[in-house]
């Protein structure tokens, strides 16, 4: 199978900063691959994609897109590399319309393609309603959809997205994970998101890196990586903040919110620690087996 990026003992430290925002990436991405990115705030995930795409000079090291150097010709990554940033004002005063008939005809189809291709991707992203409208008035989660498309215009060989779902209501977020899917397998394009939304990004990610603290600290496919949680069952308790109940004192719990805790448990442990903590003075609980959350997690807490 084809190689994609090739990224090698990558390094980049921004000028004025102590600690590299990232060090060492040494990472392979594959053809027809769908590879997500997680990790806390500020471990260097958005860094690295503007690596990726060369936006952002690397310290040390070196990417190859398709077995070429990134730095050799200014022209390969966007000839095959649909990439949205987190942010992005972009889009100017055109209609949702426009922006994708122009994104399409520049990335080199004549007009009549580009309208084929305008009315695929209005459908596809189920924004035909919008056609009209001017994008500087689409609501937060409207743009989003838009730039998504617009990334996607043309059908561009990889897909680098910075937070795709940010900003959508859970219906777009299912929207955009079922699209991406099909764009995947359709085209065979390679897909590169980095996401918080580790729950619901695992009905896709095929394989993941996690990073903390600027390393690449896990890469795997998620069954993988959950061998090395394997024995835990997760419980998820919700209780009245004012009333936390009392854990067994081996365990530990990580508070997501007040009144909500998540405990990674032994699989033999489970039904005991219920009982322990008394079901019936806790509003709600749930058990289940390791989630993508809980391996990213796992790993940025060791
Ligand atoms: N232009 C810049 N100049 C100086 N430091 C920067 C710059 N951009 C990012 N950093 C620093 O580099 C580190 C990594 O930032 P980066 O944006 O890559 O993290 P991230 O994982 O994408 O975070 P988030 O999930 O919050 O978007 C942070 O410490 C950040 O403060």
């Amino acid at each position: 199978m084809c190689i994609v990026y090739d990224i090698q003992n990558l390094v980049k430290t921004y000028p004025g900063q102590a600690s590299p925002a990232n060090k060492h990436i040494t990472l392979q991405i594959q053809q027809g691959e769908i590879f997500g990115i997680l990790g806390d705030n500020g471990a260097g995930k958005t860094t690295l994609v503007r690596q990726m795409v060369n936006l952002q000079a690397s310290t040390a090291g070196r990417i190859l897109l398709f077995g070429q150097d990134i730095r050799r010709n200014m022209f390969h990554v966007p000839l095959h590399v649909g990439y949205m940033p987190q942010q992005s004002q972009a889009l100017n005063n055109l209609t949702v319309s426009e922006a994708l008939f122009f994104t399409a005809h520049l990335r080199g189809m004549s007009r009549a393609q580009a309208s084929k291709e305008r009315d695929r991707l209005l459908q596809l992203w189920q924004i035909e309603d919008l056609r009209n409208a001017y994008s500087p008035r689409l609501s937060g989660g409207q743009k989003r959809l838009l730039r998504l498309a617009v990334t996607a215009a043309g059908s561009p060989k990889v897909l680098i997205l910075d937070e795709p779902t940010n900003d959508l209501d859970p219906q777009r977020r299912n929207l955009v994970w079922n699209v991406l899917r099909q764009i995947n397998e359709e085209y065979g394009t390679t897909i590169i998101f980095i996401t918080h939304d580790a729950i619901e990004a695992e009905k896709i990610i095929q394989r993941v890196g996690i990073m903390s603290a600027g390393e690449l600290v896990a890469v795997g496919r998620p069954s993988d990586l959950k061998r090395s949680i394997d024995r835990k069952m997760r419980l998820e308790i919700f209780f009245p903040p004012e009333r936390p109940p009392h854990l067994p004192v081996h365990l530990s719990y990580h508070q997501s919110q007040p009144g909500r805790w998540l405990i990674l448990l032994d699989r033999e442990e489970a039904l005991t620690t219920l009982d322990t903590l008394h079901i019936d003075h806790l509003d709600d609980f749930r058990l289940y087996s390791a989630t993508l959350e809980d391996i990213y997690l796992h790993y940025v807490s060791q």
